[in-house]
């Protein structure tokens, strides 16, 4: 505001950047489109919902890993029609390598399994929080970039895998107060899928599309699906039978539609395995079998699942599935069996907004350590280096001060939890006085003072001495 002082001034109030007169910036203020700043308010709610994905990850003994957010364009080059590779944050850089902002983290992930060989001891479970990439139309306004929690399983082939991985993001919302009558996890398998096609005898070649094409069902309709189908060589018989296998609502149904054997017998069973163990995990009223879900990404081969919030107003919440087949097409040697999911940060913010389950998380400091006057700042340096030798958290205020009111209103302003006066007086007697700021607005309410006095008129404040200060 242009009556903020230009520069610091000793009450305490804070100092406007660019105050004294209209800010004239000669850069943009605001990041790249698409893209977000995180300020400490922002900084805190990420890092609560990073610590809780960690935190799951942990309790699940997945390891922690990381890949660069930049990587070689080949990475993705799938060919399957897929929304995430058209849409790459791609460039051709300085030594005219075509490179890409990664949009997955999951090729990564397969790059470094493959790249260890016989040196990686499956099965193995890894997690990751990549910052991941998109380039879209500016017009569509939407963002460039995401936070995607990573959980994946190498080497095992059976649905035990996909249950740690659903009974992971069960632990998650659950840690968060989102219980299964706010969200779901919707199952399927794409062995249904592939079984289909190959009753009608078409080849393998043609899946990933096929599966690409089917995950838009909802969004441009049976006809355009089966017309896009028959674009790819699928007669239209076929794509209305693939369609029509996607509307069944019960395992029961699918069964009886498929017949009792072959590959697509072998999914069902597998599902229906997985639903009856979920029940030993405790998960089984958060999953539900959904032959609708088809998934985009053209790796998947297997089951497949989407977190989905129940009032419907949401876009899928996380995603995964099992992708037997990626480290073969990167040229391992036998084909090492995988399943894994995303989880992006944006999504279960609006779900956390909308159940009231946003955390409050105000910045806190437990001491603000303040020097009378400048012959006191460097036994106020020793005070805080004492306190944050025990680990506390301590805020030094730069400009000494004797005016009491002026520490309070800076460590009020910083969310400061006890102030250290260190004055001459106490000082000559080895001591600092520390004042509880804790509650002392309940206590300023409920006697109408300034606060800072207890109800029976003994402040709280008492003197410490220097060396009892840990
Ligand atoms: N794949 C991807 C990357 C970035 C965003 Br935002 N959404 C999807």
């Amino acid at each position: 505001p242009a009556s903020a002082p230009a520069g610091p001034v000793a009450d305490g109030s804070a100092v406007v950047v660019g105050g004294g007169g209209g800010l004239k910036p000669t850069i943009s203020l605001e990041p790249p489109t698409g893209t977000r700043d995180f300020y400490p308010p922002e900084m805190r709610v990420r890092s609560w919902l990073f610590a809780h994905f960690r935190e799951v990850a942990r309790q699940f003994a997945f390891q922690e890993y990381d890949a660069p957010v930049l990587e070689h364009d080949e990475l993705y080059r799938r060919k399957a029609g897929e929304e995430i590779t058209a849409q790459m944050y791609n460039f051709t850089d300085k030594d005219g390598h075509a490179v890409t902002l990664r949009p997955e983290m999951t090729p990564s992930l397969a790059r470094m399994v493959l790249a260890l060989g016989g040196k990686a001891l499956l099965p193995l479970k890894w997690t990751s929080l990549p910052q991941c990439w998109r380039y879209e139309a500016v017009q569509r306004g939407r963002k460039r970039e995401h936070y995607q929690w990573n959980m994946d399983i190498f080497g095992e082939r059976s649905i035990c895998a996909e249950l740690e991985l659903l009974a992971a993001i069960v632990a998650f919302f659950t840690r968060v107060g989102i219980t299964h009558e706010d969200v779901g996890l919707r199952v399927n398998s794409r062995g249904v899928l592939h079984a289909v096609l190959s009753s009608h005898g078409i080849g393998g070649e043609q899946f990933a599309p096929v599966c690409v094409i089917v995950d838009k069902l909802d969004k441009i309709g049976h006809d355009a699906v089966v017309a896009e189908l028959v674009g790819k060589g699928i007669p239209a018989p076929v794509g209305a039978a693939i369609v029509r296998t996607l509307s069944l609502k019960s395992l029961d149904e699918l069964r009886a539609l498929m017949g009792g054997n072959g590959e697509a017998a072998d999914a069902i069973a597998e599902l229906g395995r997985l639903f009856e163990l979920a029940q030993a995990y405790g998960i089984g009223e958060w999953l539900q079998f959904d032959a609708s879900v088809v998934r985009g990404l053209a790796y998947y081969t297997g089951v497949v699942f989407e977190g989905f919030d129940r009032s419907g107003e949401l876009r899928a919440i996380c995603g995964g599935g099992r992708y037997d087949r990626l480290l073969s097409v990167y040229g391992a040697p036998s084909e090492v069996p995988a399943c894994g999911f995303g989880f992006g940060d944006c999504v279960v913010m609006e779900l956390l907004a909308a159940k009231g389950k946003m955390p409050q998380l105000p910045h806190t400091v437990q001491f603000v350590v303040v020097p009378f006057d400048e012959a006191m700042r460097a036994p106020a340096l020793a005070v805080a280096a004492r306190l944050r030798s025990a680990g506390y958290s301590v805020d030094t205020l730069l400009e000494p001060t004797k005016k009491v009111k002026a520490a309070f209103s800076y460590a009020d302003r910083v969310g400061g939890q006890r102030v250290v006066f260190v004055a001459p007086d106490e000082w000559q007697r080895g001591c600092v006085r520390i004042k509880d700021l804790r509650g002392h607005e309940q206590r300023a309410a409920a006697e109408g003072g300034e606060g800072g006095e207890g109800a029976d008129g003994s402040s709280k404040q008492f003197d410490v001495p220097f060396d009892g200060l840990l």
